[in-house]
């Protein structure tokens, strides 16, 4: 018979093998006669001998039932032997060819020619039918399959689009919150949901790769509070993590892979856990617990989960990128609005403030005011004690005047040493009061480390409507007065006034004709000759800037230095002065056998602003007048303020042979300590002394001092402005070695100085 496997292929003769009894009747028994053996068929071989002997044919038992008491061999004759068939001959082919001939048998043989069996009609019609039983039986398996597969199918359909909706739901959350913890939330629901587990939790990652948001649903809170500590993410699912690779076990307790799970993690049995992660970069991880109905997570759970977590973690990523851009965002605002030392707001941020201010209070008809205050003697202790406690003092000064202020009033720094305050809805008065508090709010000196700072402010007040309705303009105009505290003394506060503007005009003006004076030459250099006072001799000259006007008139330098410095004019200026004044030093040089030296006035700003040692490098090797023949004249402030670059310049010009005076001595400082610090030869002093020490007592006294302590010092000595015979006299007696001033000779052109006679001033 043919095996169910078999029936798939196409049959064959070998499968429709009747299975009634064959007889074999052997060479032997060919004499006998046929004997009746029910739905037996004989089959007859010739002679004995071998085990294959050959077949002869067949005969029946109808053959028998006709012919009864003929032998076998009369049988085989009487009914001559059908064909014979090889085993593999198609069945269908057997069929028509029993059909054709009639055969009610054929016997099958194989390959070797020995007899296989034999085919009925009946044993043919069986094989067929159970041929199309089997196939009837497998077109029923079929179509059960293909129903499962169906319903299978409608299944995944639901759950993918429950996914895609799950997605969606994480998208819509991206487009209203940017917040992390939100995002996480609404996905683990929503994923829960499509999968039907128990619970879920989503951990994430920190940028040192420890988990450390963690979400979590379908937990109550007395559950979620017994996972004391989010997993750090090693272990079971530090592995998800570590390796970015998914993770499901049916039964967690039977499990190795378990060992490590949190004791106090709420109860499970089944867990599938995801990593989260998108270009090879883990974000985090999924897990979900327990199905419902007890069955463990399938492959098409996991498939699904995988599917969303790569949802959540593009999600992510596009939640952080936009995080990021806020985060710059908010950054760029901080450094557009804010001072980055103090935290202030910026000028910027008070322009703002101030354009707003200025909108309600034309609305509403109230007043508002700004004030505009700079610290007096900020720059000198930066310069002196370095930037680093420079902004320390800077920060403590915000905190004061913070303090000192009223709630509604906004405090901003413009830079460097400069605050400003805008006071809205103050009047008059009140701001006054506000002023006199900050500057009353300095009288306490600052601590920073072990030392204590004092300080003092300037402050200048703009009033809106009075002064300005703008709010450049108030800022200006709060500038002015405050530039007016500083001129008049410092540590004060000054009302804008309309006077204030003027004064600033004429400044603005003479700033442009300086500008213009240096274009057209109207710049010229006069000579001042200096005396040894024991010999009478000229030794020296100062040189002194003088402006000739274009109508002719003389603009004194006390006038337009100041503002040449502030404007940064001083710098071409200077450099113009020298340039000249070597030029003509030079000459005497040559002309005369009487070596005179050239003193010229360089402002602090040259220093700090140009490369003074190459500038005078330049000069000298220009004009050719030896180094030791020029003295710079310094002020005692620049020198004070201890700044490391201008000893350098000093030390630098002094190996070139340049010497060093310091002018204007006993008006500021008067310390020589700090004078031992640089190379400094001479001291003049200020001629404020020198015109009052004849008649007065102290001032004669100051000079004897000062006379004194540069002789211990080693240094030399030029008295200023002395215009009498008795002040050159007074002066001799004291021991100073050398005077200037009016008595000797005023300032003169260098034609002038260079005619004086034989440069050998007579005693009066
Ligand atoms: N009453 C009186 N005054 C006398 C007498 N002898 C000299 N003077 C004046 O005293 C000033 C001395 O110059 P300074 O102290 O360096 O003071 C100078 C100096 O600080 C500055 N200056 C002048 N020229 C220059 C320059 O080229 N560059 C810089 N940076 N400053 C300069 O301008 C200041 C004023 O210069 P000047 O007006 O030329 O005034 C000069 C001079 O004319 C006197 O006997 N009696």
């Amino acid at each position: 018979m043919v095996g169910t496997q078999d029936l798939a292929r196409d049959l064959v003769a070998a499968d429709a093998l009747c299975n009634i009894s064959m007889v074999r009747v052997t060479a032997d028994q060919r004499y006998k006669p046929g004997h009746l053996a029910p739905y037996g068929v004989y089959a007859v071989f010739a002679e004995e001998g071998t085990p294959e002997a050959e077949f002869l044919g067949l005969v029946t038992e109808q053959d028998i039932a006709a012919y009864p008491q003929r032998i076998f061999a009369d049988l085989l004759r009487l009914n001559p032997p059908s064909g014979r068939v090889p085993a593999d001959m198609p069945l269908a082919l057997l069929g028509q060819s029993m059909e054709a001939r009639e055969w009610r048998t054929v016997p099958v043989m194989d390959a070797h020619g020995t007899l296989l069996g034999v085919v009925t009609r009946a044993s043919w019609l069986a094989a067929l039918l159970a041929r199309q039983q089997w196939l009837l039986e497998e077109t029923r398996k079929l179509n059960e399959q293909i129903e499962l597969d169906r319903q299978h199918k409608e299944t995944w359909a639901v759950r993918l689009q429950n996914l895609h909706d799950a997605a969606r739901t994480l998208l819509r959350l991206l487009s209203h919150t940017t917040i992390e913890r939100d995002l996480l939330q609404g996905g683990i629901e929503a994923l829960v949901k499509v999968i039907q587990a128990r619970y879920g939790a989503i951990g994430i990652l920190d940028s040192e790769g420890n988990l450390s948001q963690f979400v979590y649903t379908g937990l109550s809170a007395e559950e979620a509070a017994q996972i004391h500590e989010f997993p750090k993410g090693r272990g079971l699912l530090g592995v998800v993590i570590q390796q970015d690779v998914a993770l499901r076990l049916e039964n967690i307790h039977a499990d190795a892979r378990s060992a490590g799970f949190p004791a106090n993690h709420p109860p499970m049995t089944s867990l599938l856990a995801v990593p989260v992660s998108h270009m090879g970069r883990v974000y985090g991880r999924i897990y979900l617990s327990d199905k419902p109905d007890g069955e463990p997570f399938s492959a098409e759970d996991e498939l699904l989960t995988r599917s969303f977590a790569n949802s959540l973690s593009l999600v992510l990523d596009n939640a952080r990128r936009l995080e990021e851009v806020q985060l710059a965002r908010h950054r760029l605002d901080l450094i557009a609005h804010f001072d980055a030392l103090t935290g202030l707001p910026n000028r910027a941020l008070l322009m703002e403030r101030l354009d707003q201010a200025l909108g309600v209070a034309q609305r509403n008809g109230t007043a508002l005011s700004v004030l505009m205050l700079d610290l007096d003697n900020f720059k000198r202790i930066n310069d002196a004690r370095g930037h680093e406690q420079g902004d320390q003092l800077l920060n403590k000064v915000a905190e004061r005047l913070r303090y000192t202020l009223g709630d509604d009033d906004l405090l901003a720094r413009l830079g460097g040493d400069e605050f400003a305050i805008l006071c809205a809805g103050r009047g008059h008065e009140a701001t006054a009061r506000l002023a006199q508090n900050v500057l009353a709010s300095f009288k306490t000196p600052f601590d920073i480390l072990n030392d204590q700072f004092f300080l003092s402010v300037s402050i200048g007040v703009a009033c809106y409507p009075a002064d300005s309705d703008s709010a450049a303009g108030l800022i200006r105009k709060a500038d002015t007065a405050m530039y007016q505290a500083k001129d008049s003394g410092k540590n004060s506060a000054r009302f804008f006034t309309a006077d204030m503007d003027q004064a600033v005009q004429m400044r603005t003006r003479l700033e442009a004709q300086l500008r213009r004076a240096l274009d057209q030459n109207e710049f010229r250099v006069y000579f001042q000759p200096q005396v040894d006072l024991r010999t009478h001799r000229i030794v020296g000259a100062e040189a002194l800037i003088r402006w000739v006007r274009e109508d002719g008139s003389m603009c004194p330098p006390s006038e337009f230095i100041p503002v040449a410095e502030e404007t940064g004019l001083i710098t071409p200026i200077g450099e113009w002065v020298l340039r000249q004044a070597c030029t003509e030093a030079a000459r005497w040089q040559r002309l005369s056998a009487t070596p005179v030296s050239l003193a010229v006035n360089l402002s602090a700003y040259q220093f700090r602003h140009q490369d003074l040692s190459r500038l005078v490098q330049e000069i000298l090797r220009e004009t050719g007048l030896p180094a030791q023949m020029l003295e710079l004249e310094i002020t005692e402030s620049l020198l004070v303020q201890d700044d490391i670059s201008v000893g350098t310049t000093m030390q630098d010009l002094r190996h070139l042979g340049v010497h060093f005076t310091v002018d204007d001595f006993g008006t500021g400082y008067s310390s020589l300590s700090y004078i031992r610090r640089f190379p400094v030869e001479t001291i003049k002093i200020d001629q404020s002394f020198i015109r009052y020490c004849v008649q007065d007592h102290s001032a004669a006294t100051l000079v004897e001092a000062i006379l004194a302590m540069a002789s211990s010092l080693n240094l030399r000595v030029v008295a200023e402005g002395v215009e009498t015979i008795e002040q050159r006299e007074l002066l001799r007696s004291l021991r100073c070695g050398y005077a200037q001033g009016y008595y000797f000779g005023r300032p003169m052109p260098a034609e002038d100085f260079a005619a004086l006679p034989a440069l050998a001033m007579g005693v009066a």
